[in-house]
């Protein structure tokens, strides 16, 4: 049986003169998972994209693919082909040039490219449209040829470095679906380089999230979105809440906290703490509601400063009696419309003990 695990980085570290650009990644990638690295511009992503790819020779670590040790091979013979932000289509060559072109560089016999070519095409949905040139074709058909291209090869992995970035924003969610759908059907191994948290949230079966080189957090998008480890993640992933606390007491799952002057409260906590640690309680703006009658463990007075209707939601800009400010989003619209002194709860199952940043 082929082993689970496609990829596996091994204490990563590269350096650019002075700058660490990653410092000890650590991270395995099973078969045919959607993998998303996200961060923000400069923290690494790409950077390690080109490494798994061979771009880039890393400085310290192990870069295994398929059971393999890569660290010395040259990107042709690693087989992982990258998909760029511009797809890196050859103007002045036809569809089927540009996805054949691959395997013209490894000489394979005509026949051979005739089929592997008509295949992927017929495996992006491009089928007829092979003596079209880039410039025929809309962005997202330029995206699909761009696939197509790197399917050809049966490569392991196809990486992608934020191939969505030049759509319009009503294109990029199509192409987001279809990717995805491609993907799936296919099983494939990717893995996708973006900044766009909605992207990594709605695309991906795991999300590795980059803080300057480092991995913060790698989990499902549930996970890293309920469940933030740092504040950092917290804070890059939407909109949060944060609460100062201290802990009273602990164990592996769960801490008990004091915040303000509220009574102790039971907590979720899934990183380790220690007890009189000051640590934070990240609360959803979804997860507070406000005058609800059935209240929660968690409960604080506030005023409306403004609001902001968003649509599916009214979002209430909020001010407690010691100046803090609350974010809490609203789904009865057109029911009640909030304002003056409120009351703001949760329930304790909603606030996640994460740790403060040590910078
Ligand atoms: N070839 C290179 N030579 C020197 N420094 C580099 C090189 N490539 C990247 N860097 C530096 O490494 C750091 C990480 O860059 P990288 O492109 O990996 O970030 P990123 O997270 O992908 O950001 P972006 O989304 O902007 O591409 C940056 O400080 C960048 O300037």
């Amino acid at each position: 049986m082929e082993p689970q695990v496609l990829l596996d980085l091994k204490n990563v570290n590269k350096v650019f003169g002075n700058n660490h650009v990653l410092r000890d990644i650590n991270l395995q990638i099973e078969r045919g998972k959607f993998i998303t690295f996200l961060g923000p511009s400069g923290c690494g992503k790409t950077t390690l994209l080109r490494s798994i790819a061979g771009f880039y020779t890393v400085d310290e670590g192990e870069v295994w693919i398929d059971g393999k040790q890569v660290n010395d091979l040259p990107p042709y013979k690693r087989g992982t082909p990258m998909v760029f932000q511009e797809y890196a289509l050859f103007p002045h060559m036809t569809v089927f040039d540009n996805i054949a072109y691959g395997l013209d560089i490894k000489k394979r016999p005509e026949e051979e490219i005739e089929k592997r070519v008509k295949g992927a095409l017929a495996q992006v949905k491009l089928t007829g449209l092979e003596g079209r040139y880039p410039h025929e074709m809309s962005g997202g058909q330029q995206q699909r040829v761009a696939m197509a291209r790197a399917l050809v090869m049966n490569s392991p992995i196809i990486l992608l470095d934020e191939p969505l970035s030049n759509l319009d924003a009503k294109l990029r969610e199509e192409v987001r679906v279809e990717l995805r759908g491609i993907q799936q059907d296919l099983g494939l191994t990717v893995i996708y380089v973006t900044h766009d948290q909605l992207e990594a949230l709605s695309m991906s079966d795991y999300v590795v999230v980059f803080n300057k080189g480092a991995i913060d957090q790698y989990g499902t998008p549930h996970e890293i979105y309920y469940e933030p480890r740092t504040q950092y993640v917290a804070d890059f992933i939407g909109t949060t809440n944060f609460i100062e606390a201290t802990v009273l007491e602990h164990n592996e799952r769960e801490a008990l906290v004091s915040y303000g002057k509220e009574t102790p409260t039971k907590v979720l906590a899934k990183v380790l703490v220690n007890k009189g640690e000051q640590v934070l309680l990240s609360v959803r703006p979804e997860s507070l509601r406000i005058n609800h009658p059935d209240g929660g463990e968690f409960c604080i007075r506030a005023t409306v400063k403004s609001s902001m209707f968003l649509g599916e939601k009214e979002r209430y800009f909020l001010e407690d009696n010691a100046g803090k400010e609350w974010i809490v989003d609203a789904y009865d619209i057109g029911q009640t419309h909030y304002t003056g002194e409120v009351v703001i709860t949760a329930s304790a199952d909603k606030l996640h003990l994460i740790k403060k940043n040590n910078d």
